[in-house]
């Protein structure tokens, strides 16, 4: 017999997120109705082995075939693992939010690909799973990214807002959410605006694997030494990308090639002008908002550059800070975002809108899939 998902009242729930750095799988407890926030639990992280990220790697662009079975094979024993290991601590834990691993993402033309069994998923650890959270939104017209600015309203009602923020995701690809928390649900139109604002950590991160064998600029050392090369930076402004207005989304691989126009330039100076391109992708992306926002909240690797948060901070015209200074946790959002998202999902809510993906009304995407297991 499946266990029953309550219908009203708070979920102690859990969220995953693989994200399009491959480092690894995050795991993370909301206790939520899927509208507020009512608390934190714990967090894991397991981090895929060379070997795997390298089985990933080679299925990122594909939409099906052996690479992309043996990368679904990765992610499944992966979330099984850090799954496991979380409810060992959190054995009360109802449901689970599955993203999985965006391998593919071209809303417009083939959808969006997240790889990861979550019926596989429910019967290995006997809780049920919500997963698949994007394909709903994409076969509405939506972009199907980014999901979690529905989670970023609750969040900012949790930390007690009372004038517009925004919250600035840099993992590989960068994300913004400006809130008004003024209204009182994420669907009201004027709440929320989303979109994704460029290449975030990838390029640089790319950059360093190609030329040092290193996995990231640490600290923005490298950075640090080098300057800002203009032209390079004029050009990839230049880009279509940055005009057209949101709600718009990006895969990962859709500015590979900005490394070429680093490609003269030191070691350096291509390291400063790839963190420099990632601010300016920034702040366009910010005058897309409807007014500036009372403060960035920074999350995701990002944060942890200081060379990208200075010119942030040189940039725009309002306080940059780690998300950390609201006392939330900025390695885990997204994966508590997906948390939250799969409580809206049982509850019947919708997870994104016209101004958080594009969507022409608003949806509650995702699966649920149920253990047959007691
Ligand atoms: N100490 C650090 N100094 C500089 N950069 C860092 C540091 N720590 C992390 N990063 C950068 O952040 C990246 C990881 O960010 P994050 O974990 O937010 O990505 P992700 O969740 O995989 O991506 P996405 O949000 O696009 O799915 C690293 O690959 C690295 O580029
Ligand atoms: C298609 C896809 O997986 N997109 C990711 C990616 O990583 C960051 C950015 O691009 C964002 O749009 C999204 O993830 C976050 C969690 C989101 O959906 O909000």
């Amino acid at each position: 017999m499946a266990r029953a998902i309550s219908k009203t009242g708070v979920i102690r729930a859990a969220g995953t997120m693989s994200g399009t750095s491959l480092d690894g799988v995050d795991v993370a407890i909301v206790e939520t109705d899927g509208q507020q926030i009512f608390g934190f639990g714990p967090s894991h992280y397991r981090g895929y082995t060379d070997a795997e990220r390298a089985v990933l790697l080679a299925a990122l662009g594909k939409w099906s075939g052996p690479e992309v079975d043996a990368a679904t094979s990765v992610v499944d024993e992966a979330h099984q693992q850090v799954l496991q290991q979380l409810l060992q601590d959190a054995p009360e834990v109802e449901l689970v939010g599955f993203h999985g691993q965006t391998l593919a993402h071209a809303p417009r033309l083939q959808g969006t690909l997240q790889v990861g069994d979550g019926a596989g998923l429910a019967e290995a650890i006997s809780r049920p799973v919500v997963w698949d959270f994007r394909s709903d939104d994409v076969a509405m017209g939506g972009e199907g990214a980014p999901l979690a600015p529905f989670f970023h309203f609750a969040c900012a009602k949790y930390i007690g807002a009372e004038a517009p923020v925004a919250f600035l995701n840099l993992g590989g690809v960068g994300n913004i959410t400006y809130v008004d928390p003024r209204y009182d649900r994420p669907e009201n139109p004027g709440a929320l605006l989303a979109f994704d604002t460029g290449p975030a950590n990838a390029p640089v991160n790319d950059l360093m694997q190609a030329r040092l064998g290193l996995a990231m600029d640490k600290g923005g050392a490298v950075a640090r030494a080098g300057t800002v090369e203009t032209g390079a930076l004029e050009l990839f402004l230049a880009e279509p990308y940055f005009t057209r207005m949101p709600p718009k989304s990006l895969d990962r691989n859709d500015f590979s090639e900005m490394i070429d126009l680093v490609r003269e330039l030191s070691d350096a100076d291509a390291a400063a002008t790839l963190t420099g391109m990632c601010a300016a992708a920034v702040v366009q992306g910010v005058e897309h908002c409807p007014q500036m926002p009372q403060k960035i909240l920074v999350t995701g690797g990002g944060r942890l550059n200081p060379v990208l948060m200075e010119m942030l901070q040189v940039a725009l015209d309002c306080p940059v800070v780690p998300i950390e200074e609201v006392g939330l946790d900025g390695d885990m959002l997204e994966a508590q975002a997906f948390a939250h998202l799969a409580v809206r999902v049982v509850r019947g809510l919708p997870t994104s809108a016209p101004a958080t993906t594009g969507v022409s009304a608003c949806v509650g995407g995702g699966v649920l899939s149920v253990s047959t297991k007691t």
